[in-house]
């Protein structure tokens, strides 16, 4: 049987797992990489310790795709997914699968507003570029973080949830051969925005806080006064997915999976300690913009967020594009 061609848009920690993984597997799979890790990548391979091991795979690595792939991961931050995918364009044809493993609010999320989410897509530019039945939703459940080699690093197992955007939108069908084969625990769900809602009060509720306080997510769990923040964050956003219709329960279980997730950098704190831009628009400017739209207040979310740009002040520009 021909196996779908899979590219996979941005060779930091999340891409490359999924693609060493994949090509493991024997996946018909190609990362799309810049710069000198495109060299590295070409030269060297892909270096992965996970649960199962450490490994090197050879996956080809190309600096834009330039013939349309049946899946097409996305696997950057939020706020460079557009440039990404301009740079990419040929990459997509009319039944390309689009796939945004990235986490916040996705820009497809409240195609019902009328109107895009602004600090995710500011003006309407991903609706444009990408055909809504096209895109399929996700979930990521999996970590991973750079260490001083080089080396991609994931303690826990992956897992990915993917599903339809809508009840009519593209099922991930034939995807989910290629995922499981890969090593990667599927959640094939009919209903991603649940889901997508459960991640993202736990990013807001622990990104920020993380990237502030230089902590890991069991440091977090572990410090009473630290928990209790991310605690009334998590409440927060559980009202505000209550406001748009969905019910999660989070802010109870938290403790537990914080302590349990070990000695983890989020990839927030990761991007602080790098000195690159924050991904804020999407896990925290998005949804404050849509609890002002439902007249929802978030003073710990908003007070976390005032705190955290002030103290990152000019030096490490934030990429949102939210107005805060
Ligand atoms: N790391 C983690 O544990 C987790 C991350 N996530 C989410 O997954 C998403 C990806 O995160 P992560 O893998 O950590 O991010 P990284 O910052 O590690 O990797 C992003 C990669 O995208 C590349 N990139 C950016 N723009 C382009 C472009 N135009 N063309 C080609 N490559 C590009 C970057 O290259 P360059 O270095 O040159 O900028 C970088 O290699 C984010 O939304 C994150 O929040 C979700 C769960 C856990
Ligand atoms: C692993 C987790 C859930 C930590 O908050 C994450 O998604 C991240 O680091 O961005």
């Amino acid at each position: 049987m021909l196996r779908p061609s899979i590219a996979i848009i941005g060779a930091g920690a999340i891409g490359s797992i999924l693609a060493a993984r994949l090509a493991q597997s024997g996946a018909d799979v190609r990362l799309v990489a810049r710069g000198a890790r495109l060299a590295h990548i070409q030269q060297h391979g892909l270096h992965i310790r996970d649960l199962d091991g450490e490994v090197t795979v050879h996956v080809p690595a190309v600096a834009a795709l330039d013939a349309p792939v049946s899946v097409l991961f996305l696997c950057v931050k939020g706020p460079a997914i557009e440039a990404a995918l301009r740079d990419n364009l040929a990459g997509m044809g009319p039944d390309t699968r689009v796939v945004p493993l990235v986490n916040g609010i996705p820009w497809w999320f409240f195609d019902d507003l009328g109107h895009p989410v602004r600090a995710v897509d500011p003006d309407g530019a991903l609706f444009e570029l990408v055909p809504f039945d096209q895109i399929v939703g996700s979930v990521t459940m999996m970590t991973g973080a750079f260490d001083e080699h080089g080396t991609v690093v994931s303690t826990i197992p992956h897992k990915l949830a993917l599903g339809p955007t809508t009840l009519n939108g593209p099922r991930p069908v034939d995807l989910a051969d290629e995922i499981t084969a890969a090593g990667i625990t599927l959640d094939r769900s009919d209903h991603i925005r649940p889901l997508v809602w459960q991640k993202l009060a736990l990013n807001l509720a622990t990104n920020p806080l993380s990237a502030l306080t230089g902590m890991t997510l069991e440091q977090i769990a572990a410090d009473p006064a630290t928990m209790a923040r991310a605690t009334a964050i998590a409440i927060e956003a559980e009202t505000l997915a209550a406001a748009w219709g969905c019910t999660i329960d989070i802010a109870r279980h938290m403790p537990a999976q914080l302590a349990k997730a070990g000695a983890f950098r989020t990839s927030m704190l990761q991007d602080a300690e790098a000195g690159r831009p924050l991904e804020l628009a999407p896990i925290c400017d998005a949804p404050l913009e849509l609890a002002e739209a439902r007249g929802i207040p978030m003073p710990e979310t908003l007070a976390l967020l005032t705190e955290l740009r002030a103290t990152l002040g000019t030096s490490a520009p934030a990429l949102s594009q939210g107005a805060l």
